[in-house]
């Protein structure tokens, strides 16, 4: 078994292929316009502004630079008109009606509040954004981090979805200040978590979920997103420029759908002290938060400002398999670079009884006590709803687990902790890195594990979520 990036060279190709020209296609986009295209997995797209100005969630576009694009859903918008060359093959169309005007209008109105924060030295608008899945929440959060990086601004963005990753793998919750430009090509960017850049760098505080939704396990979520928000404020105040600025809260879908949803919103709202909630392509949700949080006051004794946007005709909805690829996809950039930068990451093999591996829990179990049945003759155990018989007996959050082979290809998240620490205080921790198990084998009882530097990891514990899910395709 080979592991691509660790040396060994790529087989010749036994004939040369003829090379296919990929087509060219020039489209000339009218003023307040928007080009819209879906590149699939595998392909890619080049583009290059020919003229004009365009921009991609907020970002600029340079004229005459060469964007390439993979796997990804976007679009390009252009407030004056522009000309754009595309090289490659995608769904496309161009869209004239956007919500544009109202989205850079909430950016004009936090800039607002972020000149009177920084006139009396006080914190910037804590901006949460909510809506149904697939509404345009993160690209909105985008959008409006990279308008406030226009104006100079450094905002801290806060991804409260274990989802998808934000400069992180899957399955982390982070908090990021942002004081450069977004990388277009690679949705938020990259952070340089195993190697040093040349470039200005975000590094983003990271904690680790482990699992798809916050309410697979709401006793685990809820406290990782107190931590989180403790480390983002504090580090918030230490800086005026980050301070005035304030931050911008991305939530997963989910809790604006479910019914136990609002109760997620109301601890993330508390644990930020959330001051702005912006609710995108929900009409009902956005009249469910005016009832809900009419009376609110944050610490602070500020009142909620709600605002209501509307969905962008342009946001598609991605399927499991697109999710699947595209986690696969940042895992693989996390061990082994993208097309701009090559990592080389290690392979090391450690025995079952060098690690400490804890397993996420999901939900809450119920223990049931055993109860006599004197017509069976038999002790059988009372399900949830017998009373009487049922102790409902909390387990701790994480189960300790020996390596075995459903851990192959799977994720594991070394924390910034010690072996002796409480499960409280592992949870609590931020993460140093991940490290991608490789091959477990069973009669040797050792584990190869794949790490994007070769530090050591046994006196550190690890926890093993459900999510990412297994990434197959990693090891080559
Ligand atoms: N104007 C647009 N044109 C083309 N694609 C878009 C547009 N806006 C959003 N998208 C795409 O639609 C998809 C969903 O958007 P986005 O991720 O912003 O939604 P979301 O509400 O954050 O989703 P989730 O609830 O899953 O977190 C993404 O692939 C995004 O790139």
């Amino acid at each position: 078994m080979s592991i691509p990036g660790l040396g060994q060279a790529a087989p010749a190709a036994a004939f040369s292929a003829p090379i296919l020209e990929a087509p060219v296609a020039v489209h000339e986009l009218q003023a307040n316009s928007e080009w819209r295209f879906e590149v699939e997995i595998g392909e890619k797209i080049d583009v290059k502004i020919l003229s004009g100005t365009a921009e991609i969630f907020g970002t600029e576009l340079a004229v005459n630079h060469l964007y390439t694009f993979r796997g990804v859903k976007s679009s390009i918008y252009t407030w004056h008109g522009c000309r754009i060359e595309v090289t490659g093959t995608c769904e496309e169309y161009t869209a004239e009606e956007t919500p544009m005007t109202q989205y850079v209008n909430t950016h004009f109105a936090l800039e607002k509040l972020r000149d009177e924060a920084a006139q009396n030295g006080r914190e910037g608008p804590r901006v949460l954004v909510v809506g149904p899945t697939n509404a345009g929440k993160t690209s909105l959060v985008k959008l409006l981090t990279a308008y406030s990086l226009r104006m100079g601004r450094q905002p801290m963005v806060i991804n409260t979805d274990s989802r998808e990753g934000l400069l992180s793998i899957p399955g982390s919750l982070t908090a990021t200040p942002f004081a450069s430009i977004i990388d277009v090509e690679q949705g938020w960017g990259s952070s340089p978590t195993s190697t040093s850049s040349p470039i200005p760098v975000k590094l983003p505080l990271c904690y680790y979920y482990g699992l798809p939704s916050p309410e697979d396990n709401t006793k685990l979520y809820k406290p990782i997103i107190t931590r989180l928000a403790l480390a983002s404020t504090s580090r918030l105040t230490d800086d005026p420029a980050i301070k005035a600025t304030g931050m911008i809260i991305d939530t997963p879908g989910v809790i604006s759908q479910g019914k136990g949803g609002f109760d997620l919103i109301s601890h993330i709202v508390s644990e930020f002290s959330v001051n702005t909630v912006l609710v995108i392509g929900s009409e009902r949700l956005h009249s469910e938060m005016l009832r809900k949080f009419s009376t609110y006051r944050t610490s602070t004794g500020e009142t909620i400002t709600l605002v209501k946007l509307d969905k962008s005709g342009g946001c598609v909805d991605r399927d499991e398999t697109f999710t699947h690829q595209t986690n696969e996809a940042a895992i693989k950039e996390y061990f082994f670079g993208n097309a701009r930068t090559t990592l080389s990451p290690h392979t090391q093999t450690i025995g079952y009884d060098d690690l400490l591996i804890y397993k996420i829990r999901e939900g809450i179990y119920l223990i049931s006590a055993p109860i006599v049945d004197p017509s069976l003759h038999s002790i059988a155990h009372a399900n949830s709803f017998l009373p009487g018989g049922v102790e409902e007996t909390e387990q701790g959050l994480f189960e300790k687990v020996e390596p075995n082979p459903s851990m192959q290809h799977c994720i594991l998240a070394v924390m910034y902790a010690t072996v002796n620490d409480s499960q409280d205080a592992v949870r609590d921790a931020s993460v140093m890195g991940f490290v991608y198990v490789a091959e477990v084998d069973e009669t040797k009882r050792r584990l190869r594990v794949l790490q994007p530097m070769s530090t050591r990891i046994t006196d550190r514990p690890l926890i093993w979520g459900s999510w990412p899910e297994a990434a197959v395709s990693l090891v080559g």
